[in-house]
């Protein structure tokens, strides 16, 4: 990926499992939004190609991606603020159907109202099912943008800093959430604290200038020096 003459990525490749729960890692400015825009499709790369059980989805727009099966939810809170928590995952489950007929009134989706209280369960925000979503914690306003992406039914779930700006509880929450999630389907995510995700996370591929550092399971990962002085002096 290029930006400018800025080379952002370079030699990436790599291959992700089915149900497998992997980790990009790296510093700040190491390339990983980067790269998680491209698998996710929000960023189209400057050469090379991205596919999804074997078929090319390097150049189709975002809507496609979402009915590939493929969820993504960001680093910055994308939830719609004056609605409910219950409304929100509403609209994200109801996103599904209107494609197929979008002249349908809300009210027609009861199975919608459903499936958005499951999802709430899931994610641990049922008690606050009817509270607006702006005035959740940071960390249930989190919770309810994975709520939201797995109304989607992904079978592939990217994450971006799913942890970011979140206490120790929230983040003990969210992190066993995660590894739940990833029983069902494969999840991708982008952090930059190393430590929190060695412990749920069956391979780490870690990217620095821009390139592959190094890719393997937590204990390798741990072992390897480039990796330990990358980091080192940092959590
Ligand atoms: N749209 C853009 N235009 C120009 N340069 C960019 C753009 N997006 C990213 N970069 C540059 O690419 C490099 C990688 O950025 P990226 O955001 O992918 O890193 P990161 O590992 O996610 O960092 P962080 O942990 O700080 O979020 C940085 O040097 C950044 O300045």
């Amino acid at each position: 990926m290029r930006f400018g003459r800025f080379q952002a990525l370079a030699n990436v490749s790599t291959s992700f499992r089915e149900r497998e729960l992997c980790a990009i890692i790296g510093p700040n400015g190491a390339g990983k939004s980067t790269f998680f825009n491209i698998l996710s499709g929000s960023l189209a790369p400057s050469s090379g190609r991205v596919l999804f059980r074997g078929e090319d989805v390097t150049a189709l727009p975002q809507h496609a991606y979402a009915r590939l099966g493929i969820a993504k939810s960001f680093q910055i809170t994308n939830v719609f603020k004056q609605l409910s928590a219950h409304e929100n995952v509403r609209v994200a489950a109801q996103m599904r159907h209107v494609r197929f007929n979008f002249l349908k009134s809300r009210e027609d989706w009861p199975q919608a109202r459903e499936e958005a209280d499951a999802l709430l369960e899931r994610v641990g925000l049922a008690p606050w099912r009817n509270k607006p979503a702006g005035d959740l914690a940071h960390g249930q306003q989190r919770a309810l943008e994975v709520a939201m992406a797995l109304a989607a039914r992904p079978q592939l779930l990217l994450l971006d800093e799913p942890t970011a700006g979140m206490s120790p509880e929230e983040t003990t929450v969210m992190m066993a959430l995660i590894t739940s999630l990833a029983r069902e389907r494969t999840v991708i995510l982008v952090e930059h604290k190393m430590k929190l995700v060695m412990g749920i996370c069956q391979r780490l591929i870690v990217l620095h200038h821009g390139e592959f550092l190094a890719e393997g399971t937590p204990e390798e990962i741990r072992a390897n020096d480039q990796v330990r002085s990358v980091y080192l002096g940092q959590g």
